[in-house]
């Protein structure tokens, strides 16, 4: 085993999402069985208490991985030297709340973090948003941190990757591992487009293995993009074991690669490849290798693609405006 632990920070710990995260981050599932892990956990001040006992778990797992915790409500504190920044912790809308004041309270948490990875984050630090809305806190957050590479941060749109990875096994009797080439294009909201025409199902072009233009249209579409509020009706909260797992898988495949042969889809920063307006933190097929992420140029895109890429970037333009009028980004 390396003897220098890499050191991960998490934020939003001690919620739904950071008690599967932290347990699996901790086990290796990150770095593998070689790599020892720091975790640096940061939560609010009043939820430090819970914390606390997650971390009282955390040991009584006696992980070989995991070299150390430190937790507190002090960015500047838990982001030094951090390699890695997931950042969860987001506060959520609650009753009577309008977009403008979601916007503006979210403005205030991921004004202050990028600001503090800015200062103290490690020179390789790669930052993962998964606090919705994710895609306009990671720009917030990117506005914040002028020092840090704007192709470090990224929203996680994994998570819609593999429920349409999940959708589509379901419909055509393939095993996930069958299917390559997935893309999420857009916002990790109801507008996404989760996009099969590039899909490849053991090499045949899943559209066409699929032959269904209104099931695309009709069902696996919506479905995967409403897919969080369905969680939400069905448990009473939102998903957070299966966003643990998307966090990881994105984290990993982003540090580690993605798979010979396949792409992932992540929220990055747009240059304005397939149209998109510049500076958007926009979800992209993406190929990624050795902690860098290249967007897949070059796929056609139809009338059909076409017009749901775009109603995806105007809710994103709409978002950016609003952060903007806030004077946050
Ligand atoms: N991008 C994605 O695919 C998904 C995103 N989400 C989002 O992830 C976020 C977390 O979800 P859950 O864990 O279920 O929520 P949760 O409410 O259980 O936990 C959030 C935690 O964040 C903490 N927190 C709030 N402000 C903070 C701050 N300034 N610094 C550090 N910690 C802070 C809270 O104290 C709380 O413990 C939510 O915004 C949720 O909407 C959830 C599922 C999927
Ligand atoms: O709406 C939420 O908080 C949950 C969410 O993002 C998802 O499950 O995709």
């Amino acid at each position: 085993m390396s003897t220098t632990p890499v050191k991960v920070a998490v934020t939003g710990a001690a919620g739904q999402i950071g008690y599967s995260l932290l347990f699996r981050i901790a086990s290796g599932a990150l770095f593998g069985p070689e790599t020892p892990v720091e975790l640096r956990l940061l939560e609010i001040t009043p939820a430090l208490k819970a914390l606390e006992g997650v971390v009282m778990e955390l040991d009584d797992c006696a992980f070989p991985t995991l070299a150390g915790v430190e937790i507190g409500d002090d960015a500047t504190t838990i982001f030094n030297g951090a390699n890695l920044a997931l950042l969860v912790g987001a506060r959520p809308r609650t009753k009577g709340m309008e977009r403008g004041d979601l916007l503006e309270a979210n403005g205030a948490i991921f004004t202050a973090q990028g600001k503090a990875l800015n200062e103290v984050a490690a020179d390789d630090i790669r930052i993962g948003v998964t606090g919705n809305p994710a895609n306009t806190n990671a720009l917030i957050a990117m506005h914040n941190a002028p020092d840090i590479p704007q192709e470090r941060f990224s929203a996680l749109t994994r998570l819609d990757h593999n429920r349409a990875l999940s959708q589509l096994a379901a419909k055509t009797g393939a095993r996930v591992t069958d299917i390559r080439k997935m893309t999420i294009w857009g916002n990790h909201s109801a507008t996404q487009y989760p996009d099969i025409f590039h899909a490849e199902i053991n090499g045949k072009n899943a559209a066409e293995v699929v032959g269904d233009q209104a099931w695309i249209e009709n069902d696996f579409i919506p479905t995967v993009a409403k897919r969080g509020a369905a969680i939400i009706e069905a448990r009473g909260s939102s998903s957070a074991a299966s966003a643990a797992s998307a966090t990881i898988d994105a984290a990993r495949n982003w540090i580690q690669g993605s798979p010979e042969g396949d792409w992932v889809s992540m929220a990055v920063r747009s240059q304005g490849e397939y149209g998109v307006p510049e500076g958007l933190i926009y979800s992209y097929p993406v190929v990624t290798k050795g902690g860098d992420w290249e967007i897949v140029e070059g796929l056609e895109v139809d009338e059909f693609s076409r017009a749901r890429m775009d109603a995806t970037a105007a809710e994103l333009v709409e978002e950016r405006d609003a952060v903007k009028e806030l004077g946050l980004i």
